[in-house]
C-alpha cells in the first residue's frame, strides 16, 4: 500500500540528506523518482543538503497543481515510481491534498520533508496539512541540539544576532550566519521561550555578577 510520509524536524537535522539518500537507494535499484522542492537555499529547482550533495528538482511554484504535473508527465510516457518533496512546509495546503491524491489515485509513495513550525513556533500551512493527512509522521533520528545540550525542538530567527519573534513567516536562510545577517538557530523549547540563543547565553555568562546591595 502506498503512503504519504511526512519526515519532520527542526532546521539542520538532516531532512534533505535523508531525501537524497532515499532517492539514491531507489534509483540505484532502477526506480525513477520525481523530486519537488520549493525555495531551496541552493536556488530554484535544486534539492541541497549541508553535507554538500545537491540534485535537480522540479520547483513547486505557488499554485502549481502537483497531481496534474505527475499525471501530465506520465501521460507523456514519463515514468514515475515515487515522489520526493523537500521544503514541504512552504507548499500550500491544497498542494498537500494533491500529494495525497498522488498516493491514493496513482498508488505512488510520496515522501515529504519539512520543518513543522516557524520561528514563532507556529505551524506552517503546508506542515499543518501534512500532519492532518499523512499516513505516517517520522521524526529524524539524528537530533539537532540546542547550545545547552538538550534536544533542539524549535527554530529561532535572529536579526543582527538578536532573536526575533515578529516578521514574515517565510525568509529563506540558514543556520550559522554572521551576526549581521538574518539567520536561524535551533533551540530547545525552554531556551526558545526565554529567547536565549548561544550568543545571548555566552554574553550572559561573561557579564560580571552584580553584587547584592546591602544597606548600611
Ligand atoms: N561538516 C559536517 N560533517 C558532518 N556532518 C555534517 C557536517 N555539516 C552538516 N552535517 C550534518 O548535516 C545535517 C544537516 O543536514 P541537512 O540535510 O542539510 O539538514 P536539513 O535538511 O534538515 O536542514 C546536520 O545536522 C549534520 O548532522
Ligand atoms: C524557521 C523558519 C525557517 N524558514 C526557512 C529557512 C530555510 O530556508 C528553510 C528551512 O530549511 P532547512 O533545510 O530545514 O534548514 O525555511 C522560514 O522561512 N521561516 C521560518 O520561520
Amino acid at each position: 500500500m502506498s503512503e504519504l510520509v511526512f519526515f519532520s524536524g527542526t532546521m539542520d537535522c538532516g531532512k534533505s540528506t535523508l531525501a537524497l539518500q532515499i532517492e539514491h537507494n531507489r534509483s540505484a535499484r532502477g526506480l525513477q523518482g520525481l523530486i519537488f522542492t520549493r525555495d531551496d537555499r541552493a536556488g530554484e529547482g535544486k534539492l541541497s543538503s549541508r553535507l554538500g550533495l545537491v540534485t535537480d528538482a522540479v520547483e513547486a511554484m505557488p499554485g502549481m497543481d502537483l497531481y496534474g504535473h505527475v499525471v501530465a508527465l506520465m501521460s507523456r510516457g514519463g515514468r514515475v515510481d515515487y515522489v520526493i518533496v523537500d521544503e514541504a512546509q512552504f507548499l500550500g495546503p491544497e498542494q498537500i491534498d494533491q500529494l495525497a491524491r498522488v498516493v491514493d489515485d496513482l498508488d505512488l509513495d510520496v515522501f515529504a520533508f519539512g520543518i513543522t513550525t516557524d520561528f514563532r513556533t507556529k505551524l506552517f500551512p503546508g506542515s499543518q496539512r501534512l500532519i492532518e493527512l499523512a499516513d505516517r509522521i517520522e521524526t529524524l533520528q539524528v537530533e539537532a541540539m540546542c547550545w545547552c545540550g538538550a534536544r533542539a525542538t524549535h527554530n529561532a530567527r535572529t536579526v543582527g544576532g538578536e532573536m526575533v519573534v515578529e516578521g514574515e513567516q517565510v525568509v529563506v536562510g540558514d543556520v550559522n550566519r554572521p551576526a549581521t545577517a538574518i539567520g536561524y538557530e535551533v533551540l530547545c523549547r525552554r531556551h526558545h521561550r526565554r529567547r536565549m540563543t548561544a550568543a545571548g547565553a555566552q554574553a550572559g555568562a561573561l557579564s560580571p555578577d552584580v553584587l547584592p546591595v546591602t544597606s548600611g
